[in-house]
């Protein structure tokens, strides 16, 4: 394998570039922030080197799960024009070599949560895993509009995970934090799927707008994002955050109902660019990231 150069620019050979790809790269990294959130929000002092081992950990442990999803869903992700590029449907990478990345990635991932942390950690780490591969992708997501309402659990995770590597032990704060991640799912994840519906029918996947149908799955939406206001602002009353994160998430999560109103009260998108959904998709990216970040400055401020 050589590197080569493109345009004076040193680049990744290419099967590299693919197995990097194979770990949802831009997904991962709300993952790992959030995760990094958890760690650093966390009572006491983390060793720097353990801390950061940790969260790479994390990181692998998320990536290879990832890997392991477009391992088992290669045939499925052909079918679809979102996912059709990706290595394994394109043909840049052969099946085995993914499989063997990412059990290889899973199994290091978890040894070194093991080391860097402590054993409920990496035992944490591998439910996760486990979960996103097995319960998720393998079990739910063929089955059931309710795929990612269950599954998302394996999302709402890496918080918790980033806490128990600090402290040894779990904590009101973290389980909110899962709490407000799980209810967050179903909003991101079906203002996508309402503008990329015809993917996932063509793909045969039993997602909420393909089964229960657009208004259903508007309000539905609407109905998770109210509770997900709730979940998100509840630490502040409950007294395990101060008055700055209380502030950030009343007014982060006002942006994020107000969105899903749009999207809530629309008959339908068809006919138009689905802008209202373009834009709570991309919001929701933006909410997570700005609230974790809240939880950490809040913590900093009353340390
Ligand atoms: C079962 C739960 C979830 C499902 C089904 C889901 C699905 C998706 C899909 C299909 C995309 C489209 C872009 C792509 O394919 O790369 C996406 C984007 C994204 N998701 Fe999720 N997601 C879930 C949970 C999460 C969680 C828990 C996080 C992080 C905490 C997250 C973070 C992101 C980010 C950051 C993007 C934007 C990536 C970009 O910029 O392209 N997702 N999600
Ligand atoms: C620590 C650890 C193991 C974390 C796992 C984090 C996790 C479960 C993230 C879920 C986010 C994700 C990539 C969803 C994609 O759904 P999909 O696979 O249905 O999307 P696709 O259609 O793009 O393949």
């Amino acid at each position: 394998m050589t590197q080569s150069l493109t345009n004076g620019e040193m680049r990744l050979p290419a099967d590299w570039r693919d197995l990097f790809a194979l770990t949802k790269p831009r997904v991962m990294s709300l993952v790992v922030f959030t995760a990094l959130c958890g760690l650093l929000a966390a009572p006491g002092h983390v060793h720097p080197v353990l801390g950061f081992s940790s969260i790479l950990a994390i990181a692998l442990g998320a990536g290879a799960s990832g890997a392991l999803n477009q391992w088992y869903e290669a045939g499925l992700d052909a079918k679809m024009k979102r996912t059709a590029g990706r290595p394994l449907p394109a043909g840049r990478l052969d099946p085995q070599t993914a499989l063997h990345f990412g059990v290889g990635l899973a199994a290091f991932s978890v040894f070194l949560m093991l080391f860097a942390a402590n054993w409920q950690a990496a035992a944490l780490l591998t439910v996760s895993i486990l979960f996103y591969v097995l319960v998720y992708t393998i079990w739910l997501k063929p089955r059931t509009p309710q795929n990612i309402v269950i599954g998302g659990a394996a999302g709402a995770f890496p918080p918790l995970i980033g806490w128990v590597a600090a402290t040894g032990s779990v904590a009101p704060l973290p389980v909110l934090l899962f709490l407000l991640i799980f209810l967050w799912t179903p909003p991101h994840f079906w203002a996508l799927a309402l503008f990329v519906r015809s993917d996932y029918a063509a793909a045969g996947i039993p997602m909420m707008p393909v089964v229960a149908g657009e208004p259903s799955t508007r309000r539905q939406i609407l109905f998770y994002a109210l509770i997900m206001a709730v979940a998100a602002i509840a630490p502040w009353p409950l007294g395990y955050t101060g008055a700055l994160y209380g502030w950030c998430a009343a007014a982060l999560s006002a942006v994020f109902v107000a969105l899903s109103v749009q999207v809530g009260l629309r008959r339908t998108g068809e006919g138009d660019r689905m802008q209202p959904e373009k834009r709570l998709f991309a919001f929701s990216v933006a909410y997570l990231f700005l609230l974790f970040g809240a939880v950490v400055a809040d913590h900093w401020l009353i340390a």
